[in-house]
């Protein structure tokens, strides 16, 4: 209940940040607070309908208190109904909000390598959405009947608010044992429960070589143990809940029990009226029920709490680095300088210092053997991994630290591993922006692929998604058309020609040209320097542990590392 405690604190921080949402919240605290007021008149009703309509026999006194008693309920059920809706609304407009700052952490996440799966932020963000919506915020405040119920109580007798008073503690420290003795687990559990669905979800998506390598047993023989032990430890936590859900539960009873048996004791000592031990009892209900359902419901709590935390470490890793405006004496064209980058384990750089300028208008090819980090050399220039020193910065401004919204359209990137989206063959040219059928063709002409996509069953309007079929040299040329679309003033493509035919390699070749001769500066990594021979205006040749040279297609010109 501690951690559910300060979960719900961050919540409502987070929540009071928008004014509109802490007036809902607020609203459906006052709702909470005016049902409760109405559901607490009922025992006091009852009570005068034993001691005053039984012992007078005035059946119109009766009449008037049923028509109270049901207006009463009426008003509490109408109240509960417009809280409930609040709290949905509130659920919704927050779910939106976060699964848009979650999906851009997670997408930086992946770029940053981390284990951690992106997919998991949007689980996280539906299990608060659930919480929210729920009715467990609304058992909280529903809290608010326990201290105006005790106080009733001790106006009738403070025998009555000691039993009440004891109860509601007894549970409360139920609650306490029961987050104590079971957070732990039910944190590490549901890790390993996101991380295990990740594992196999990443490993069947290779399905192709699990069958044809028959590897499919092998794959599930090492996932099982780790799925057996998440779900063993998530059911010890249950059991635990279990036990404690029982406990509460008995602890209610037995203060009603307690209730009634002191109320007819202080009745037949002429203390309190009978009609008082019925009242007693309700009231000691009142107080004690939202208690026990905040408790019940302690693993809502937890796993909200678990998926606050998550989100919040994962916004909090992966925030958005601050836009930076243009260099005042920033270079037009691409400019990288110095980067330096070992990997996370590594003991030497893969890239040392590597230095190069690419101005409008001109082709950079690089090269280098396998391993020697040319796509990393890419990934760095677009800022899309964080150098350990260095900066890359297109037209004076640093890729790192500029909206990727602001900067992606100046860009034409085509990855290594070429990879389209769910969506038409014209969405994915046109990065699924506003439809502009004539510049997503001119993209697909100037890459050569505008017949191959005229032989498609469909045409432009052809599936291009992972499962649609597509062949690897489609989807590059495909992925090429994209990279040219909308005319960047960068252009970054890794082996542009890789798997293509003769043709296709050709067609590469003229629309790296063709963007040259638009003003574009061309950043282009190769394994076939005999096609771009003649063609390119410098050349950046990798080597081991990060060594480098610049030169001009004849003769060198700086030397690195
Ligand atoms: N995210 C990463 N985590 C750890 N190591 C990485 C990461 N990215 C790249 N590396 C390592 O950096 C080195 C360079 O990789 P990179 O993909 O840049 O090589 P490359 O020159 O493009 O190779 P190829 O010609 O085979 O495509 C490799 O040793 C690779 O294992």
């Amino acid at each position: 209940m501690i951690r559910a405690g300060t979960m719900a604190g961050e919540v409502a921080q987070a929540l009071s940040r928008a004014p509109a949402f802490s007036g809902v919240l607020g609203t459906a605290f006052g709702l909470s607070v005016a049902r409760q007021a109405c559901l607490l008149g009922m025992p006091l009703l009852t009570m005068h309908v034993f001691d005053g309509v039984i012992e007078g026999g005035n059946l119109d006194t009766l009449a008037v208190l049923a028509v109270c008693f049901f207006v009463a309920l009426v008003m509490a059920g109408v109240m509960r109904a417009v809280r409930a809706m609040l709290m949905a609304a509130l659920a919704e407009s927050l779910a939106r909000r976060l699964t848009v700052e979650a999906l851009e952490a997670a997408v930086r996440s992946a770029l940053a390598g981390s284990r951690r799966p992106g997919l998991a932020a949007l689980q996280d963000t539906a299990e608060l959405r659930r919480f929210l919506g729920g009715g467990t915020i609304a058992d909280l405040f529903d809290m608010t009947a326990t201290p105006i119920g005790l106080l009733v109580l001790w106006m009738m007798h403070p025998v009555y608010a000691v039993i009440a008073l004891a109860a509601c503690v007894t549970i409360a420290a139920l609650g306490v044992v029961l987050d104590h003795t079971t957070r732990g687990m039910m944190r590490s559990a549901s890790d390993r429960q996101v991380k295990t669905s990740a594992e196999l979800q990443g490993r069947l998506r290779q399905a192709d070589m699990l069958e044809g390598l028959g590897m499919l047993g092998a794959v599930v023989r090492r996932w099982e143990p780790a799925q057996a032990a998440s779900l063993a430890e998530g059911d010890r936590a249950q059991a635990r809940a279990r036990a404690v859900r029982g406990i509460t539960e008995y602890s209610s009873y037995i203060a009603q029990g307690t209730m009634v048996v002191a109320g007819v004791i202080l009745a037949t000592h002429h203390q309190v009226s009978p009609g008082s031990v019925i009242a007693a009892s309700m009231l000691a209900n009142s107080a004690t029920a939202p208690i026990a359902r905040v408790v019940l419901s302690w693993r809502d709590w937890a796993m909200a709490a678990l998926a606050w935390r998550r989100m919040q470490e994962l916004l909090a890793d992966h925030a958005a680095p601050d836009a930076l405006p243009p260099a005042a004496d920033g270079h037009p064209g691409l400019w990288v300088r110095d980067l330096t980058w070992t990997p996370p384990e590594g003991a030497r750089p893969v890239l040392d210092g590597t230095t190069v300028y690419c101005p409008p208008g001109t082709i950079t090819l690089v090269l280098g053997p396998n391993g020697s980090g040319k796509s990393t050399l890419l990934r760095l220039a677009l800022g899309l991994m964080q150098p350990d020193s260095g900066t890359a910065e297109l037209e004076g401004q640093d890729t790192r630290q500029v909206a990727r919204d602001v900067i992606g359209p100046r860009i034409g990137y085509l990855p290594q591993d070429v990879q389209l989206l769910d969506g038409s063959v014209l969405q994915n040219i046109g990065r699924f922006g506003p439809e502009e059928a004539e510049a997503v063709v001119a993209a697909a002409r100037m890459a050569g692929a505008h017949d191959m996509i005229g032989r498609l069953p469909q045409g432009y309007a052809t599936e291009a998604g992972p499962t649609a079929g597509l062949s690897m040299g489609q989807k590059r040329m495909i992925g090429l058309a994209r990279a040219l679309y909308g005319a960047p003033s960068l252009l970054v493509l890794d082996e542009p020609e890789a798997g293509l035919d003769r043709e296709g390699r050709q067609a590469a070749l003229a629309a790296v040209l063709a963007a040259r001769a638009a003003g574009a500066a061309c950043l282009v990594v190769s394994h076939d320097p005999g096609l771009w021979h003649g063609q390119v205006d410098q050349l950046l040749r990798l080597g081991p542990r990060g060594s480098w040279q610049t030169e001009a297609p004849d003769k060198p010109a700086a030397r690195g590392a």
